[in-house]
């Protein structure tokens, strides 16, 4: 206004020209807003109304619907970069290179884990929960607590050592209600493949239909009575049905061979050796499992009776001829993938103190050298994937008095400890962090079909682990553990490197340094 009246210009025409010069400087305005909008200037400004909005509900830990997490080591399909994640609505909306960002984010919330690494959450495809009826060993609400706090935020449930066993529509019925509203992070289930119904198609399918990812099944007795092993029969019928659904099964492939159990006898063995337990299961016992389903994976092949369905090998401990038989099934285009486990990777047998049951799970941890076959197979690729085996129970099963490895329950404690302790080992043999979310994120994300997950890409689900590789920990009793018996657990006692600081689920921060986000709010994952 005093510019144009210091003109000296007459009142009409100072009129006209303060309307004119108001509309040049709304256009000018708006269009400065529309080109800072198009090269993402402004973006905050539109953050904060929705923000405004986004009401705490127990969820996360961060009262933010859309923000960014920025890090120098961000995991990605492209590589390792520095930079940010844009996440908006539990998704990840942009992946912003640190060179492209400056003025990119002015005043949105922004969550910076500095050096510490940001890659995608781990999903964990072998984990019992044994809930319903078990949860005395574990149960959902304590082990996907633990879960988050190791940086997993998808699980998928094992069908055996809940009460009953996950065999129907109706168990599977159980066990969601069962997580319904007592998860923390996402879990899916696997089905049981076992002779009750394995034979009977219609069963199956409603099975399948109901929404189980895939199926498991054991070729010897898994301890459990209620989940009763399979034949190859029961295998290849199984596998029929599952290519119509374009889903896994999963094979605990160890056949049991009488021989066996009368060497150990005849020795009169001390059964407080770990020596003793594993001459109960040696390799052979793997290999002769593996032979037997060879004669039926080659069924998945293309254009074969099956394809469609994939075999998957739960746990090798064989890294010899069982693995060599699996490598060349691949190689002759049979749909197979394998997963071992962090404590085959971690421990030998000749590490193994005498009475400490807390090692024993089955197949059994093998020998120094076998140990490093197994990550010879890992990074060479031939080995697909990590996953827990988490497979917990009261730790009375376990018989620590005694230590008595031939009576004692068998299965290994470590959901919370497993990226540590792939990182402790991995470490030594050059591990990088692209192959630790190819074995732990993508590869599992695969398997389980879960097409929005497993890595951190535009349009996936923000689920996002932040650790530190070089921060060391002693795992004792001080450490803050939530699985519901750590003293069981083979890994306590050890010093591990790779504390996990944060864990997203979908957006929402459920994990932050000793700190669970209130309510429990993971999906159930079902098949479509
Ligand atoms: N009933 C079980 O939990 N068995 C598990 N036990 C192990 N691995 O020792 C398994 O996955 O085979
Ligand atoms: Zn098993
Ligand atoms: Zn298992």
């Amino acid at each position: 206004m005093i510019f144009p009246l210091a003109l000296g210009l007459c009142c009409n025409c100072t009129i006209t020209y303060w309307i004119m010069y108001t509309l040049v400087f709304m256009f000018v305005t708006i269009y400065q807003a529309c080109l800072g909008l198009m090269a993402g200037l402004e973006l905050n400004h539109l953050i904060y109304p929705l923000e405004a909005r986004t009401a705490p509900s127990g969820c996360s830990l961060l009262p933010h619907n859309h923000y960014w997490i920025s890090s120098k080591r961000i995991v990605t399909q492209d590589g390792v970069i520095s930079g940010a994640v844009e996440i908006k609505d539990g998704k990840v909306f942009s992946l912003v290179k640190e060179e492209d960002w400056h003025g990119y984010i002015r005043n949105g919330h922004i969550v910076d884990f500095g050096e510490a690494v940001v890659m995608p959450g781990l999903i964990d495809v072998h984990a019992h929960l044994d809930d319903p009826g078990r949860d005395d060993w574990e149960g959902f609400p304590s082990g996907t607590r633990a879960a988050a706090a190791g940086g997993i935020t998808t699980l998928i449930d094992m069908p055996l050592n809940s009460e009953p066993s996950t065999v129907s529509v109706e168990t599977l019925k159980l066990k969601m209600n069962a997580a319904k509203n007592r998860i923390f992070v996402d879990v899916g289930f696997w089905g049981g493949l076992v002779p009750d119904n394995a034979l009977n198609a219609t069963a199956l399918e409603g099975f399948l239909r109901a929404g189980v990812l895939g199926l498991k099944s054991f070729m010897c007795p898994s301890g459990i009575n209620d989940f009763p092993m399979t034949n190859i029969t029961h295998i290849k019928e199984g596998l029929s049905v599952l290519a119509k659904f374009k889903r896994p099964l999963l094979v605990h492939a160890e056949v049991q061979e009488d021989v066996v159990g009368e060497s150990v006898e005849d020795d009169k063995n001390d059964a407080r050796l770990y020596s003793t337990y594993l001459k109960t299961r040696p390799p052979s016992m793997e290999e002769t499992a593996i032979r037997n389903l060879l004669t039926v994976s080659e069924n998945t092949r293309a254009g074969g009776p099956s394809e469609g369905a994939h075999l998957h090998i739960v746990h090798l401990s064989d890294a010899q001829s069982s693995l060599d038989l699996l490598k060349k099934a691949k190689g002759r285009g049979d749909s197979i993938s394998i997963e071992t486990c962090p404590h085959y990777l971690s421990f030998s047998a000749d590490e193994i103190p005498d009475g400490d049951t807390r090692f024993k799970c089955a197949p059994p941890i093998r020998d120094a050298d076998n140990k490093e076959k197994l990550w010879e197979a890992l990074t060479g690729g031939d080995i697909d994937m990590l996953s827990s085996d988490h497979s917990p129970s009261l730790p009375d099963l376990k018989l620590l008095q005694e230590g008595d490895f031939l009576k004692a329950w068998g299965g290994i404690s470590s959901l919370q400890y497993v990226l540590p302790a792939t990182w402790t080992s991995g470490r030594k043999y050059g591990v990088t962090l692209e192959q630790i979310a190819s074995w732990w994120s993508e590869k599992p994300a695969k398997l389980a079909g879960q097409h929005l997950k497993g890595s951190i890409a535009v349009g996936n689900y923000a689920d996002i682990v932040a650790w530190d590789p070089e921060s060391e920990f002693d795992l004792d009793e001080n450490h803050s553990s939530y699985i519901k018996h750590p003293s069981i657990s083979a890994y306590m006692g050890r010093k591990l490197s790779g504390k996990v600081l944060a864990t997203f689920v979908r957006g929402n921060l459920v994990y932050k340094e000793g700190e669970h986000a209130p309510a429990a709010c993971g999906s159930r994952l079902l098949a479509q």
